[in-house]
């Protein structure tokens, strides 16, 4: 299908103000007495909620005629969403670990997804106040400092770095790591190993267990845009909008050499 016309400067914006609601609750002295993940007024709670209802009120208000899957969302039935050839797909709050463990690595991640495929990322670290967008065919770049610059893959081929989750590690990572000549290992939360990858600071990304698609459809269109490829343990390209929202394990990687 034809991509509609989308002002993704305005994407980049719900993103950024999103973030900022975040912090407000981030910034809250209180914040770790406070923290009570299964009360519905828990910090962590309303940062998602508050992130979840600007983003997709913006959304809306954006781009009317295309529909929004977003973590924070009632689920929307598979009968109904396989129609769609055109969706957002929203993590309000990427990192729900690391915000809790105050190391600022969390995201606010919203991806658009075209016939089963992401085409365009927004991640926002709200924390590091870093920006990445990345869309097919155009390219990738972050946003840093007041300044905008392309990213790309790095074309390191050995002497590698790695990157895995930093709160949801599994040992097969690290066995995954051991067929390849990696120099150096980077634990991240959230999102933010796309980022990681797209701009050439890690070459290597292995998610062992599931994610869901609202935390890799933003970071896969990123990295993809500068190069990389992103791709399930048959080395075919990670999909979307499957019956069940639930990811299996995949591979990010700056060169396809290394999926052989
Ligand atoms: N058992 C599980 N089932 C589904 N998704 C899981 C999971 N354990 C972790 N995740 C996903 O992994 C994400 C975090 O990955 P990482 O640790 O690499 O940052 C979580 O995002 P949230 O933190 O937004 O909930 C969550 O969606
Ligand atoms: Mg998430």
């Amino acid at each position: 299908m034809q991509l509609p016309e989308i002002n993704f400067d305005k994407v980049q914006e719900i993103a950024l103000r999103a973030g900022k609601l975040i912090m407000e609750v981030y910034s809250l002295p209180d914040f770790t007495d406070l923290i009570d993940t299964k009360a519905d007024n828990s910090p962590l709670t309303l940062a998602d909620k508050k992130s979840n209802d600007f983003i997709v009120a913006g959304l809306k208000s954006l781009t009317p005629q295309i529909p929004i899957i977003s973590e924070e969302e009632k689920e929307v039935s598979y009968d109904v969403r396989k129609n769609w050839s055109i969706f957002w797909l929203v993590d309000p709050l990427d990192g729900t670990k690391e915000f809790i463990k105050r190391n600022g690595e969390f995201t606010v991640n919203i991806g658009l997804i075209v016939n089963g495929y992401p085409v365009a990322g927004v991640i926002y670290a709200p924390a590091l106040d870093e920006m990445y967008f990345g869309q097919i065919g155009k390219g990738s770049f972050k946003i840093s400092n007041g300044k905008t610059f392309p990213i790309k893959v790095s074309d390191r081929k050995t002497a590698l770095i790695g990157v895995g989750s930093r709160s949801h590690a599994a040992k097969e990572e690290e066995d995954f790591f051991s067929k390849f000549n990696v120099a150096e290992r980077i634990s991240k939360g959230s999102s933010l190993k796309f980022c990681l990858l797209a701009e050439g600071s890690a070459d290597l990304y292995y998610r062992h267990g599931p994610t869901m698609e609202w935390d890799t459809a933003a970071g896969q269109a990123i990295v993809e845009a500068s190069g990389g490829v992103v791709v399930n343990l048959d080395k075919k390209r990670f999909e979307y909008n499957k019956e069940s929202l639930l990811n299996n394990s995949f591979i990010c990687a700056s060169d396809e050499v290394f999926l052989s």
